[in-house]
């Protein structure tokens, strides 16, 4: 079996401020005092996900889950531990984070295509499939600022799943789509697992994550306190 993605020991601090008025900031400045305090986010935390595997990363809101995808995706470091991927990686983690709201439909997909790693000639031939899978053909070429979240949604799990990654990551992919995307949107999720795809799916939507995940890893605080069948993950966040 091939490792896909392996987290080994890793912690997130973040910076809280404390300032509760602009007396208490010069104050602290004069006496040189800290106003931060460190908040960990994660902590000493390690899974290893297969090749193949679907995994549900379940947690209360603020136990680590978004923190958790985004070390994994890059796009944020940890302070402790290491992180490894295998192959080839796509996000859907802040949905429209890459799309420019300037630009078109159109230039997004480009943009976000080669983003994603998908040189210009095969967008060009992938474009017409990504669009028609969206359903916003009539709005591909309005500036996507104009958008609902349910467009920006379609658009980037479209061009997202088109890029055919070897590791899917997606943050609450459903929460803005109507029924009829979200269940497109899960055939889709099932073809990506046919093919032997790595996912990780963060929600909070435990009926379909137990649906779609085999595996699920339940956060809290910062830390691991499941990792298990995904039913067994279920039933210790319904306690
Ligand atoms: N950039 C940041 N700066 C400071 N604190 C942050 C930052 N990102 C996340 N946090 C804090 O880290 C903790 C974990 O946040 P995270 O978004 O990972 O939680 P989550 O499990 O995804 O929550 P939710 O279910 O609400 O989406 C929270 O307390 C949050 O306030």
């Amino acid at each position: 079996m091939t490792t896909s993605i392996e987290i080994a020991g890793v912690g997130k601090d973040f910076r809280l401020n404390h300032s509760r008025s602009l007396k208490d900031m010069v104050v602290s400045k004069v006496r040189k005092r800290d106003r931060h305090e460190t908040f960990q986010a994660l902590d000493d935390v390690s899974v290893q996900v297969q090749q193949g595997e679907s995994v549900a990363l379940l947690g209360l809101n603020g136990s680590g889950k978004s923190t958790l995808l985004k070390l994994i995706s890059g796009v944020m470091r940890p302070d402790r531990g290491s992180i490894r991927v295998r192959g080839r990686l796509a996000g859907l983690i802040e949905v429209g984070a890459g799309f420019h709201p300037d630009l078109t439909g159109r230039e997004n997909v480009f943009l976000n295509g080669a983003i994603l790693g998908m040189d210009e000639a095969t967008i060009r031939r992938r474009f017409d499939d990504i669009v028609a899978f969206s359903e916003i053909e009539k709005f591909i070429d309005t500036e996507v600022k104009f958008y609902s979240s349910g467009m920006f949604l379609r658009l980037a799990f479209s061009v997202c799943v088109y890029t055919e990654p070897e590791v899917f990551l997606v943050d609450e992919i459903l929460a803005v789509g109507d029924e009829p995307f979200q269940q497109k949107c899960l055939a889709r999720i099932r073809e990506i697992q046919d093919e032997g795809r790595t996912l990780v799916i963060v929600s909070h939507d435990l009926d379909m994550v137990q649906k779609i995940c085999e595996r699920g890893v339940v956060l809290e605080r910062g830390h691991v306190v499941y990792d298990g069948e995904s039913a067994g993950a279920v039933q210790q966040l319904r306690r």
